[in-house]
């Protein structure tokens, strides 16, 4: 009777344990799992990562009716248009909450946003701006991956900035820009 009663004692006291702290009830393969979760990456770290979207862009075919159509209809704050020669285009600002859209027009007779717009009479989203850490990193990391760059290197963007336009070919179909955070 004194054994019968010294074993449910212990059953008992496990129980309670465990109620307390439930981690000593895991199974074996769970606490695994959870080592195996916290043990260091296998893979290399990466030097740079991306950021916010910085803007979206829109070829357009009139920049002064597009400008009016995002402020007057739209309700958006605009920017005047500023003439961007080192880039071949116009650029209107359109500021949002959250990011920005720019409104693109050719300047000049080799602007690179011509054979785009001869493409889309009406217009269309031309690129998307993501800002990254360090554009070093990423314009080599990109190279070794065999990611097509539309520059040498770096230039300087519409906002005093390093850019980098990455090929649409090579970026699922979309004109992809990296801008220096
Ligand atoms: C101020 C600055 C800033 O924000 O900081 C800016 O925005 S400057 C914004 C303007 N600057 C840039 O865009 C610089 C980078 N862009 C470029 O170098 C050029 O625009 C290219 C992307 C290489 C496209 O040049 P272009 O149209 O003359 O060449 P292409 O007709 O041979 O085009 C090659 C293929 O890419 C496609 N393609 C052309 N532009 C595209 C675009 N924006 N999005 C997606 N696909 C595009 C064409 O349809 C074609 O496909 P198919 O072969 O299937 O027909």
């Amino acid at each position: 009777m004194a054994r019968v009663l010294k074993a449910a004692t212990v059953v008992v006291a496990s129980a309670s344990v465990g109620a307390l702290f439930p981690r000593l009830q895991a199974p074996v393969p769970v606490v695994r799992a959870l080592s195996t979760l916290q043990s260091p990456p296998q893979v290399a770290r990466a030097v740079w990562s991306l950021g916010r979207l910085n803007h979206v862009a829109i070829a357009v075919p009139d920049l002064d009716k597009a400008r009016a159509f995002y402020r007057d209809v739209l309700g958006a704050q605009v920017s005047e248009a500023v003439p961007l020669p080192d880039h071949g285009v116009s650029v209107v600002f359109v500021n949002l909450r959250n990011t920005k859209m720019e409104l693109l027009h050719p300047l000049g007779s080799n602007s690179p946003i011509s054979g785009f717009l001869q493409k889309n009479k009406a217009g269309g989203m031309h690129h998307v701006c993501i800002e990254v850490d360090n554009i070093n990193a990423a314009v080599a990391d990109l190279k070794e991956k065999k990611i097509r760059s539309l520059s040498e290197g770096t230039q300087i963007g519409a906002h005093g900035k390093p850019v980098i336009f990455l090929h649409p070919k090579d970026c699922g179909g979309v004109l992809v820009e990296l801008e220096q955070a």
